[in-house]
């Protein structure tokens, strides 16, 4: 790279609008949209469409609910010449939908395009001519004259033929191509001459459409270059206006919205942001950006993967993962601090109020996509998606104090997968697994074989007689206490006291489930140990906790739970 891009590359003139509006105004409603896939989409494909696949896009674009759809450059090849002629002849265009035809401004193609369109009910013939000083003079040869007399000559010439074919509403769309890079006084001046030229009216008004064909500048300067036209343009109410642009910088998205805020009334993209080079702007992310800010795009992406399959089926382009609103990677969350606020969110959510889900733009169910995805446990994952894939997959809640716990269980279990060259990221079931082993496992030091609770007949006291296993003996013994978990311990007969206990409901109905969490401490403090248990049974589940804390605590443990786990798992 140079030392000094200066010498080799020059800022971008910013227009003169000391005055500029745009900054303080706002997007309140959808612009009119028209999709370019079939076009300038298509034009930027190794392979372009076959007619399937152009019909498939169309069928498509129209249920999304476009209402313009640019079709093709008929005088560009028979396939795009005979994909317009079907639409048409086979009546594929539903009557709220205009098809929209490109073509450079020279007679022979635009007489090819305009016969092409032959029937249609009604249908935008697009014209451009490029006009920035470098077509101009190197591309074109042309002074700005003979660029105005051969652009105005296409417009006489569809005039024409407009005039001779009033079967079909006919509509003027105009663009200057490289418009961003054309003096905007000259842009100006073009346009209003092809407004005036055509005849537009308020009722039948000219679409003139202003690319950033090429995209040179930060999206302020776009949105200068659009002020400045809505605001000198001789006959405004005459035109629609349109804007166009590409993401060459990466700023495609932001443009359009500064754009609109400067006056554009239309803009044209693809889905996905397909098209030359680094693509046109990307409307589903333009569209989804309204939705999320409350405004009814008047499109819809309801089911966001199958429009995403539909496109890299006829593209034969991927869609980045973490492709805005769409990629398989957007609504998932690994890092811990993320699934934490994300597992509150969804606690706290009252689904009467506005959406305000941490980390979550968009609610992913409103574009089909499930919850399943949103929160993923790897190593960066702390507590919080840990407790929400238990909870969402298994109805297991677990008590902060085990949540703590059990994330670095897992922490530690996703280290030994990573050295051992396994999959660093760990399913439910995995963790399901990985808890089982930990707090649940039949191959440690005591085992319950059975408990009986009763009530004593002084009709407060618990009575519990239990049997289990330990070393390897069998023990049956009875305690007693103003509660199943003191008479449990009473029977046990050890030095150990609770600290704490929680319980909680893992499932309703006749296969319910109950999960019980206790913390025992010896009673001379030195060893402390948190258990759990799952049971049909409320009382018999806090047993088990009960004794899986006591094999938990080093004073009884025998068995390597992560051992467990990695042996359950292969
Ligand atoms: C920014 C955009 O996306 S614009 C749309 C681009 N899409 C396409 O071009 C679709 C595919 N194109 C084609 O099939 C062909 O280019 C055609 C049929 C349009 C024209 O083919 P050809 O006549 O063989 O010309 P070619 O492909 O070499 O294009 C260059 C010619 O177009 C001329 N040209 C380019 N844009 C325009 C315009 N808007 N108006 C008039 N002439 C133009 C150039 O000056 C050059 O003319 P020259 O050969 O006399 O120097
Ligand atoms: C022809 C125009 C609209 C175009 O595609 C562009 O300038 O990018």
């Amino acid at each position: 790279m140079l030392s000094q891009p200066s010498r080799k590359y020059r800022p971008t003139p910013v227009p003169d609008l000391p005055d500029r509006q745009w900054p303080s105004r706002r997007i309140e409603a959808a612009p009119v949209w028209l999709s370019t896939d079939l076009r300038d989409g298509n034009q930027a494909l190794f392979e372009p469409m076959d007619t399937a696949r152009k019909h498939r896009m169309f069928r498509m674009l129209c249920a999304i609910g476009f209402k313009e759809i640019e079709v093709a450059f008929p005088s560009a090849s028979q396939t795009d010449f005979d994909f317009v002629r079907q639409l048409i002849e086979q009546r594929h265009i539903p009557d709220d939908v205009t098809i929209a035809v490109l073509t450079q401004a020279r007679p022979h193609l635009v007489a090819r395009t305009l016969e092409s369109l032959q029937g249609a009910r009604r249908a935008i013939v697009h014209l451009y001519i490029a006009t920035s000083p470098t077509f101009r003079e190197t591309v074109f040869g042309m002074n700005r004259e003979e660029v105005t007399q051969q652009i105005l000559a296409a417009v006489e010439q569809t005039r024409r033929h407009a005039d001779a074919h009033p079967e079909t509403e006919w509509v003027l769309e105009f663009s200057p191509e490289t418009f961003n890079a054309t003096e905007p006084e000259f842009a100006r001046d073009l346009c209003d001459a092809v407004v005036d030229r055509w005849g537009g009216t308020p009722e039948q008004p000219v679409i003139i459409n202003l690319p950033a064909t090429v995209e040179m500048a930060t999206p302020n300067v776009y949105a200068d270059q659009i002020e400045w036209m809505h605001r000198h343009l001789a006959h405004r109410d005459r035109i629609v206006l349109s804007v166009h642009p590409h993401n060459d910088r990466g700023t495609a998205v932001a443009a359009a919205e500064l754009a609109l805020m400067a006056g554009a009334d239309r803009v044209e993209g693809c889905l996905f942001g397909q098209g030359e080079r680094t693509g046109n702007v990307d409307l589903i992310t333009l569209a989804l950006n309204l939705y999320t800010q409350g405004i009814d795009p008047q499109l819809d992406f309801g089911d966001i993967d199958a429009i995403a399959r539909v496109c890299t089926e006829c593209s034969q382009l991927p869609i980045s993962p973490r492709h805005p609103y769409v990629g398989d990677l957007v609504y998932t969350a690994f890092s811990g601090s993320h699934q934490d606020a994300i597992k509150k969110g969804f606690a706290a959510r009252d689904p009467d109020a506005p959406w305000s889900i941490p980390y979550l733009p968009i609610d992913p169910a409103d574009l089909g996509r499930t919850y399943d995805a949103v929160i993923r446990v790897n190593s960066q994952s702390g507590k919080g998606g840990i407790a929400y894939l238990l909870e969402t997959a298994y109805g297991l809640r677990l008590p902060r104090r085990i949540q703590i716990e059990f994330a670095g269980v897992v922490q530690q279990a996703m280290d030994r997968q990573h050295q051992a060259g396994q999959s660093a990221e760990m399913s439910a079931a995995q963790l399901m697994a990985l808890f089982e082993a930990t707090y649940l496992a039949p191959t440690t030091a005591i085992t319950l074989v059975e408990s009986r609770l009763a009530t004593a007949a002084d009709g407060v006291t618990q009575t519990v007689k239990a049997t289990w296993e330990a070393g390897g003996a069998r023990f049956e013994r009875q305690g007693s206490g103003n509660g199943p978990i003191a008479a449990f311990l009473d029977a046990l007969d050890l030095p150990v006291r609770v600290q704490w206990y929680e319980e909680s409901a893992m499932t309703q109905g006749s296969d319910a489930r109950a999960s019980a969490f206790v913390g025992l401490v010896t009673d001379d403090g030195r060893y402390s140990a948190q258990g759990a248990g799952i049971d049909a049974n409320i009382v018999s589940a806090s047993f088990q906790a009960i004794i899986s804390a006591l094999n938990r605590m080093d004073a009884f443990r025998v068995a390597d739970p992560a051992m467990a786990f990695e042996a359950a798992a292969h």
